[in-house]
């Protein structure tokens, strides 16, 4: 029998139509829908006269335009329409929908995972570029656009030509204090956010392997900002163990049966890849973007890099420019850059692993004077958590402002953002130019990086905090 990946796996499993050299049309099992790139789509389905074929593999949330402070009170008035017309295009399609008085409600790829939405094998769409974080799963996730959510809403179904594969190997094991959010973007800052276009990335190695669901959604979150289509892990015990219980898994019979259908996907030993990169776990170190691309970062024992030092007169126009915006300058120690906010929060970095890792280096200090921090948790539930745990207490002890759920300062479409030429650590995917407001400065880092940058004021190696009990 040929060996093959668990992309070609679930690719086949899904394909209704193909022709040789032409898109192939998939079939979809699950469609997460949310404010912004929605309205259009069921706008469409209304002047065609035409139903959501499957609203039962329909699921809908608002997200990214939700106040995380006085959450009911909406000032802006197109986040009010997008969030209005959302709960009336579900009424009158059949569609659920977690708004905001839901208990399931949070940010998009949080939740469904959360709900036991996200399963193995199932293909996954949702009309925002990180559905990737749902392929932690061995699910087969990827973003679209409105036009195509109209699509997917009236047929159930998607043309799309099949990526490549790209196998990133993930060698060895992790030092301590290194998270996954330092993986991937160690991975993005060796290979670039362009390696993966065209291509749906396979993590595999043992650092991937050990890694806890939260871990793995972190990693494949970011995929996109490597250039892929998608990211997702074989399945394996740790993903079975996840879903058990959930709102929305199998249960009892159908759930061990389910397991063994799953079990059945993961990559063959010896199936081959279009292509393979690997990275050395022991050699990454925690990490801090300089620029305004997540691809622009280093080490935090690293200086911001010197354009002169480029061969090539593309990479040191871009250096120039991001240093620019940056506000910083060549040969500077990333470990000498002042932050005045700190974001704890994103579907990268805002579920309850998060949460603990931060609280950890918070509790018992204080947020430096002059910064601002802040902590989201990606869900309701997440939120309800946390403080049944206390992470509340600490966080708001140590001089950190705890908000409701929502994308929040991830990208400037609410109350929350960051002013002009300020500087921000932020557990967020991406650092482009006005992402947390216009002129604002952003630097990716994990959460535990974050809060250690809020209690010095500074990006700080997290390890000295605590080596023996920062994960
Ligand atoms: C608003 C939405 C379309 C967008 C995306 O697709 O990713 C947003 O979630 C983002 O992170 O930039
Ligand atoms: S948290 Fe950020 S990256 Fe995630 S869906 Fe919301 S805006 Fe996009």
């Amino acid at each position: 029998m040929t060996k093959k990946t668990i992309i070609e796996k679930i690719w086949e499993k899904h394909t209704v139509a193909s022709e040789p050299g032409k898109p192939s049309l998939l079939y979809i099992d699950l469609h997460m829908v949310h404010e912004v790139t929605s309205p259009q789509a069921f706008e469409g389905l209304r002047l065609k006269g035409r139903k959501v074929r499957r609203p039962e593999l329909t699921f809908a949330t608002m997200d990214h335009n939700v106040p995380t402070v006085d959450r009911y009170v909406i000032k802006d008035e197109i986040a009010k329409k997008q969030m209005d017309t959302l709960s009336d295009n579900c009424r009158q399609f059949g569609v659920k929908v977690a708004d905001l008085n839901s208990p399931d409600s949070g940010i998009v790829h949080v939740i469904g995972p959360e709900l036991g939405l996200t399963q193995p094998g199932k293909t996954i769409v949702c009309g925002d570029s990180h559905t990737s974080t749902h392929g932690a799963f061995g699910a087969l996730a990827f973003g679209i656009g409105t036009s195509e959510v109209e699509h997917v809403l009236s047929t159930q179904t998607l043309w799309q030509s099949k990526p490549k594969t790209l196998k990133v190997h993930v060698k060895g094991d992790l030092p301590l204090g290194v998270t996954a959010k330092d993986v991937i973007l160690a991975i993005i800052a060796k290979f670039g956010v362009n390696f993966g276009t065209g291509s749906i990335i396979e993590f595999t190695g043992e650092a991937i392997r050990n890694m806890t669901m939260e871990e793995r959604m972190t990693v494949c979150n970011m995929s996109i900002e490597a250039g892929a289509k998608a990211g997702l892990i074989s399945p394996d015990e740790t993903t079975f163990e996840y879903l058990r219980g959930r709102q929305y898994a199998p249960e009892g019979e159908e759930f061990e049966k389910a397991v063994e259908q799953w079990s059945a996907l993961a990559t063959d030993e010896g199936a081959t890849y279009d292509r393979t990169v690997e990275i050395e776990a022991s050699e990454i170190e925690p990490q801090v973007t300089w620029g305004t691309n997540p691809s622009q970062g280093i080490g935090i024992n690293g200086v911001v890099p010197n354009p002169n030092d480029c061969e090539n007169a593309a990479d040191k126009i871009a250096i120039e420019q991001a240093l620019d915006y940056m506000g910083l300058t060549p040969g500077t120690s990333i470990s000498d850059v002042e932050v005045q906010h700190v974001f704890i929060g994103s579907c990268t970095n805002s579920r309850m692993s998060d949460l603990r890792a931060a609280a950890q280096v918070a509790k018992g200090r204080k947020v430096a004077p002059g910064v601002r921090a802040m902590v989201v948790p990606g869900s309701q539930k997440i939120k309800l958590q946390a403080e049944a745990e206390g992470l509340d207490q600490v966080f708001l002890e140590a001089g950190f402002e705890w908000r409701e759920s929502g994308c929040s300062m991830c990208l400037s479409m609410n109350p929350d953002f960051v002013p002009e030429g300020e500087r921000c650590a932020s557990t967020s995917n991406r650092n482009f130019e006005g992402r947390q407001g216009k002129g604002a400065r952003t630097h990716l880092v994990s959460p535990a990086m974050a809060a250690a940058a809020a209690v010095k004021g500074k990006f700080t190696d997290v390890r000295i905090f605590n080596e023996a009990t920062v994960k």
